[in-house]
């Protein structure tokens, strides 16, 4: 499909030149590219030093040796929550198994009682590498938001707002089956946001990520091995008053190489009231969505199923 726009890529690597020194040149110049990106695509790929080539290999040989346990090992990570355990084959996403855990801050031992559950005999290297990314996913999503903090000139108390909007993790690893005929494309994820804060995502060398251009076409996204795409979800669209896209995006397969992904959502702390902050609305942008509370979306979109437009609709005032 026709590729129209170009998905920005934003090198954050030392050996790129830049200082991301926080309130440096360096770092006031990204955070208008993130803005910027955001802005228009509401998505950003980015390259950088913190995901070395062999932490991402043991992740995903992790990941393979993960899902290539039985169903019935992969069955008991089982959880009430929305999205949140063994998810396989689902209505959301049928061609395709996945895992999805909350990491909360407070809790260092999520990962183990994971891995402790899945192999009796223990996987500490696996154990260690899961940490090891997420909390690194973490770090660099902190960044980005204090960026666009910074990038928006919000007075100096918005950077409380950036630990309570990205305050758990919720890490997903997904392996897409592949389809039945490698010369046909399979729409293995359909058509969504993300209704998070922020979603980093990275995949072994397997493409099938597509973002849908405000024109209308299916953009593929290749992920840098050394990074992420970064894509805005529905509660920084909905936080930044609309101001930001929150990407719309699918997952296609093709070819007879099986896809593992690595995604980590950023997650805004348990009641905490989603609110535009007052900078960003005026006589030209008045106020576009109501306060709420992530639960509450989440709640409104599991239990409706709405997809298209549920952030407006759950939430709009226009
Ligand atoms: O597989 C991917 O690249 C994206 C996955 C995704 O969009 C999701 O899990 O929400
Ligand atoms: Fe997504």
């Amino acid at each position: 499909m026709g590729s129209e726009i170009e998905i920005p890529i934003l090198d954050f690597r030392k050996s790129s030149g830049v200082t991301l020194e926080e309130g440096g040149e360096g770092w006031k110049e990204m955070s208008k590219k993130v803005i910027e990106a955001f802005e228009n695509q509401g998505c950003f790929l980015i390259r950088c030093d913190e995901i070395s080539n062999d932490l991402r290999e043991r992740l995903f040989i992790g990941i393979k040796s993960l899902f290539d346990l039985p169903e019935e090992t992969k069955k008991k990570f089982f959880s009430t929550k929305p999205y949140r355990g063994y998810t396989s084959k689902s209505r959301v996403i049928p061609h395709s198994e996945s895992f999805g855990i909350d990491n909360s801050p407070k809790s260092d031992t999520t990962f183990q009682d994971f891995t402790n559950l899945m192999w009796s005999e223990e996987n500490p290297i696996f154990c260690e590498t899961l940490c090891s990314m997420t909390q690194k996913k973490r770090e660099l999503s902190l960044v980005i938001l204090k960026m666009i903090m910074d990038g928006l000139g919000l007075p100096k108390q918005y950077n409380l707002n950036v630990e309570d909007l990205d305050n758990y993790n919720d890490t997903r690893m997904t392996r897409y089956q592949l389809p039945e005929n490698s010369k046909n494309t399979e729409i293995a994820l359909t058509l969504h946001t993300d209704k998070c804060t922020l979603a980093l995502i990275c995949e072994n060398d397997v493409q099938g990520l597509q973002v849908l251009s405000k024109t209308g076409n299916y953009v593929d996204v290749k992920i840098p091995s050394d990074g992420f795409v970064v894509i805005c979800g529905d509660i920084l669209k909905a936080w930044s008053n609309g101001r930001f896209e929150a990407a719309p995006h699918r997952v296609v397969t093709r070819g007879d190489k099986e896809r593992l992904v690595f995604v980590v959502f950023a997650v805004p702390k348990e009641g905490m009231a989603i609110k535009v902050p007052s900078e960003l609305v005026n006589d030209e942008n008045p106020l576009r969505y109501r306060p709420f509370t992530y639960e509450e979306f989440l709640h409104y979109h599991y239990s409706t199923h709405t997809e298209k437009l549920a952030i407006e609709k759950f939430a709009g005032l226009i």
